[in-house]
């Protein structure tokens, strides 16, 4: 294994990027893990088998989990199945959870990590660039409920995160695309180099073996890591990194989650672009370029399948809300994100309707 990149998260875990990282599992996990809990998605045993495999040459006890794909992992019920395997192998605070998955899984399985016996350790082998990118590194987990999004979880630090890039060759194109939504989201709010990356050489982006595509991976887990250290439970910078999601939960979510995560947050920070620009925030220049560089991406940029007020109960449920009030990240420039706070309902309905 040669070539790996290590990304320090603050002092608390280390993200590793590089070919062949998820068979250092055993050598992650803190001291004393007996047992180990390998939660994939269902049709990724192929990629948790290895896992486990180095897991039991470890000495560990190994106990397989598979769960439905993508959005459907992210229950009650199916966290509940996880812990009653938790509970009848005997479990204990010193045993662990491995999540080998996309976001998704992840999402599920460090919630499971926190909530179990109020917290046991947790190892991401995040297997999609999203997951590699985003959803694994710093430490928000959880499940979605009828009324939303991601309403139930908790911040449960990982004691690591392996990126192995041997994961993405097998990655579908449009589910490597709904990734990069999140690797530009961090270029427009932290890193303009990740756009001038995206622009210069948007087909080498979307290889799996390219040079090009492991740069913005690794600034992009570098922005995350920066503001995760410095904010992990939210209480203002973090803010930042959900540029885009205030609308595009609510589309995630009127979707019944039939749309990939990342495109919605496409079309949502369309939507926050739109907005900056009609408050004075955000000049011509930049919106234009949110469109050009998601569109490069063969990103959606557009959304018409809900009236604006379908959309609103959903809105007022984001967790940036106070009170009634709506806050959205914005951005008066590249990399200079701000909030916008209690715009009018008509702002609003100007900003989505020029999403059509
Ligand atoms: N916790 C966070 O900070 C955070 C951040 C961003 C996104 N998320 C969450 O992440 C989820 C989206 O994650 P995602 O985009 O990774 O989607 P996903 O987990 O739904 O996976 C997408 C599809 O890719 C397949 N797949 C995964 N890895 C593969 C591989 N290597 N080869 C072939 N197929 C593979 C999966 O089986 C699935 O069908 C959403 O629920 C979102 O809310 C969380
Ligand atoms: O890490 C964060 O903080 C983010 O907001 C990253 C987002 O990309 C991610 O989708 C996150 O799960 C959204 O969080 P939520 O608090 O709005 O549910
Ligand atoms: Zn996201």
């Amino acid at each position: 294994m040669s070539d790996v990149t290590t990304v320090p998260v603050g002092q608390d875990y280390d993200v590793l990027v590089g070919h062949g990282v998820s068979t250092r599992v055993a050598e992650v996990l803190p001291d004393g893990v007996a047992r180990v809990l390998v939660v994939h998605g269902e049709p990724l045993g192929h990629l948790a088998e290895p896992v486990a495999t180095s897991l039991r040459r470890g000495g560990l006890d190994v106990h397989l989990a598979a769960v439905p794909d993508a959005e459907a992992a992210k229950t009650i019920e199916v966290a509940s199945d996880l812990w009653a395997r938790m509970g009848q192998a005997g479990f204990t605070r010193s045993d662990a959870v491995v999540a080998v998955g996309g976001g998704s899984v992840t999402d599920l399985g460090g919630w499971a990590a926190a909530a179990w016996l109020r917290g046991v350790a947790v190892v991401h082998v995040p297997t999609t660039v999203l997951g590699m990118v985003d959803a694994a590194v710093g430490g928000k987990s959880g499940i979605n409920t009828a009324e939303g999004k991601n309403l139930v979880g908790a911040f449960h630090t990982p004691a690591a995160v392996l990126c192995d890039l041997d994961h993405l060759p097998s990655l579908p194109p449009a589910d490597l695309a709904a990734g990069l939504a999140e690797v530009v989201k961090c270029g427009f709010i932290a890193d303009p180099r990740i756009l001038e990356v995206v622009e210069s050489d948007a087909a080498g982006v979307q290889d799996p073996g390219s040079p090009a595509l492991r740069e913005v991976i690794e600034r992009t887990i570098a922005v995350k890591a920066s503001v995760v250290a410095a904010d992990l439970r939210e209480s203002s910078l973090r803010e930042i990194l959900n540029y885009g999601h205030t609308l595009g939960h609510a589309v995630e979510h009127h979707e019944q989650y039939r749309m990939r995560h990342g495109e919605a947050v496409s079309i949502g920070m369309v939507f926050a672009a739109e907005l900056a620009h009609r408050t004075g925030h955000m000049d011509e220049d930049l919106l234009g370029r949110h469109r050009y560089v998601l569109g490069l991406l063969g990103l959606p940029t557009t959304y018409a399948r809900a009236d604006f007020g379908d959309l609103l109960a959903a809105l007022r449920r984001d967790k940036k809300t106070r009170g009634g009030t709506l806050r959205f990240v914005v951005l008066d420039g590249p990399a200079q994100p701000t909030r916008l706070e209690g715009p009018d309902e008509s702002l609003l309905r100007e900003a989505y309707a020029a999403l059509t």
